[in-house]
């Protein structure tokens, strides 16, 4: 069997020294599968998704992207990701097309100009989220959800084989929330790998294969959508204040920071 397209092995980590963000976390995903990740609010999704991007660094355990550690997998490209709304400074002076051309960087020869293949790629994602006529359009002039789609045509543009998407629901219109699944569906049949953050347990049985479920700071469980999105499971990922057989009612405050 090949390697995982990604394979997180009893990983933990802490920022400036301090307690746990993630204790022993495992989690594997298979290529061209789709995984939802699922907690509450500091549960460690975010601190996930830094660690197998390798900002932060392991204090135990290790990250393979495709049988290889994670730097050598970043350095290639291999890997794509689209921060949570807050991790990005929208201040930052650059267009729509800049952000767009950002994903094509690995790609770039010593002096980092975009080729005509380049330009073609940025101009094909930024069509593809419908963000063409906005491509010169400072990103701090963006709405949420043009932001949203700004990133995800930088990760379209790099054409990686694996995907990290931090929360790109949050906050999104219907008609946006459906362009990003349909867009995800799309490349889990173009054999990408899809790991994705989400509050919205509604939709996670129309587009996830995969439920990864992650409570007080590590992975609870992780497999098949059906089999993972249990009363029982969902009981433990939301301390036990989750309603019963229908995830889609999970109430609000059951997202909320204990
Ligand atoms: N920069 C930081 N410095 C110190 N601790 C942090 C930092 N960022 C997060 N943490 C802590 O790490 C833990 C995991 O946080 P993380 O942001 O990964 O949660 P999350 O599941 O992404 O939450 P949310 O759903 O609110 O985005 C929490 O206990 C949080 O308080």
């Amino acid at each position: 069997m090949s390697a995982p397209a990604l394979d997180v092995q009893g990983v933990s980590v802490a920022y400036g020294g301090g307690r746990l963000a993630l204790r022993n976390a495992t989690l594997a995903l298979q290529p061209g599968r789709i995984c939802g990740l699922v907690g509450m609010n500091g549960a460690g999704k975010s601190t996930l998704f830094k660690t197998i991007m390798g900002f932060l660094p392991p204090l135990r355990g290790q990250v393979q992207v495709f049988g290889e550690p994670v730097r050598q997998a970043q350095k290639a490209g291999v890997i794509a990701y689209v921060p949570q709304a807050e991790d990005v400074d929208w201040d930052f002076p650059v267009s729509v097309r800049d952000v767009v051309t950002m994903g094509r960087q690995g790609r770039m020869g010593l002096l980092r100009r975009p080729s005509a293949a380049d330009r073609d790629a940025v101009q094909a994602a930024l069509a593809r989220v419908s963000m063409t006529d906005f491509a010169e359009r400072q990103i701090g002039e963006l709405s949420g959800g043009q932001r949203k789609r700004a990133f995800l045509a930088r990760a379209l543009a790099q054409d990686a084989r694996l995907l990290l998407l931090d929360e790109p629901f949050g906050g999104v219109d219907v008609g946006t929330s459906e362009a990003i699944t349909g867009l995800l569906s799309d490349l889990a049949d173009s054999g990408r790998s899809v790991l994705v953050s989400t509050h919205d347990l509604g939709t996670l049985e129309t587009f996830c294969d995969d439920v990864a479920l992650i409570a007080d700071r590590t992975v609870l469980t992780v497999g098949p959508t059906a089999q993972t999105l249990t009363a029982g499971n969902l009981a433990r990922a939301f301390g036990g204040r989750s309603p019963l057989h229908d995830p889609a009612r999970i109430p609000e405050r059951a997202l909320e920071v204990r």
